[in-house]
């Protein structure tokens, strides 16, 4: 799949209606007597067709924001708003309804299920969400292809694909449900140079594809500038936010 420019116009209309909106959100966790915040009041918008990468050291809430961007964690104070729907006022069968329908998440080992071939990862997840049939299949093959995997290597079984390749069926995964969000978490984590930078320019050319707002969080600042924008935390707080070239 060709890979637009970083910098590829979003008509404004479409820019306007964020993927991910985050306002003042505040998380907090016991901690002994007192309370930690892993987030901090932290305000972002994740447009759609853009791929933000979210960098910052261990513990400054890169998780934290993940969880609750995917409405997974209620947070203390501020709203989450995914694709215009606020996820505060939904209960959790809303929620719930609300991941399956706008959200994708790549988590950073793959957790594919050992006895399913990689076509079959993806049809699972439409049966999950009460869809089946050869629509489903024809969609999980197409999918698989356009990440770059061949009818036979969909053909097979996790522990018969490399590191690489089982990413690869993560992220079309995450694309079955037509998702407007895509949230991933340290995609490159256990891949080598070559296999991490093809993965990052995939998550660049799916968000332009299927005009998803995507959120990386990533350790590996070296691709980041294949991105859209970088925002960077620490201790809870959202510290700089730009640009990534
Ligand atoms: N379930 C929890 N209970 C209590 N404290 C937690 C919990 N989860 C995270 N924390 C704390 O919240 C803070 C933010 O953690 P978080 O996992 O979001 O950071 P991170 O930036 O993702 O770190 P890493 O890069 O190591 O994954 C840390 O101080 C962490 O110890």
């Amino acid at each position: 799949m060709a890979e637009t420019s970083a910098s590829a116009f979003v008509p404004p209309t479409r820019a306007a209606t964020a993927a991910l909106h985050l306002q003042d959100v505040t998380l907090e966790y016991p901690d002994g007597v007192s309370t930690l915040k892993a987030l901090d009041r932290v305000s972002l918008a994740v447009p759609r067709g853009k791929i933000l990468s979210l960098v910052g050291p261990s513990g400054s809430g890169k998780s934290s924001l993940l969880a609750v961007a995917a409405t997974l964690i209620r947070p203390a104070s501020g709203t989450v708003t995914v694709s215009g729907r606020d996820a505060g006022e939904l209960d959790d069968a809303g929620r719930t309804a609300l991941r399956r329908t706008a959200l994708g998440i790549v988590f950073q080992q793959a957790n594919l299920l050992p006895s399913l071939t990689a076509v079959e990862q993806l049809v699972i997840t439409d049966r999950l969400r009460g869809r089946a049939g050869k629509e489903s299949e024809s969609r999980a093959r197409e999918l698989l292809e356009l990440v770059g995997l061949s009818q036979s290597t969909a053909a097979r079984h996790p522990h018969q694909l490399s590191g690489g390749q089982r990413q690869r069926v993560n992220i079309a995964r995450a694309l079955m449900g037509s998702p407007s969000l895509l949230l991933v978490d340290e995609p490159t984590a256990a891949l080598d140079h070559d296999r991490s930078e093809a993965i990052v320019r995939l998550l660049v050319a799916v968000t332009r594809e299927f005009d998803l707002g995507t959120v990386m969080v990533t350790h590996d600042t070296e691709f980041v500038p294949l991105t859209d924008e970088v925002a960077a935390m620490r201790d809870g707080r959202l510290i700089e936010h730009g640009p990534a070239a």
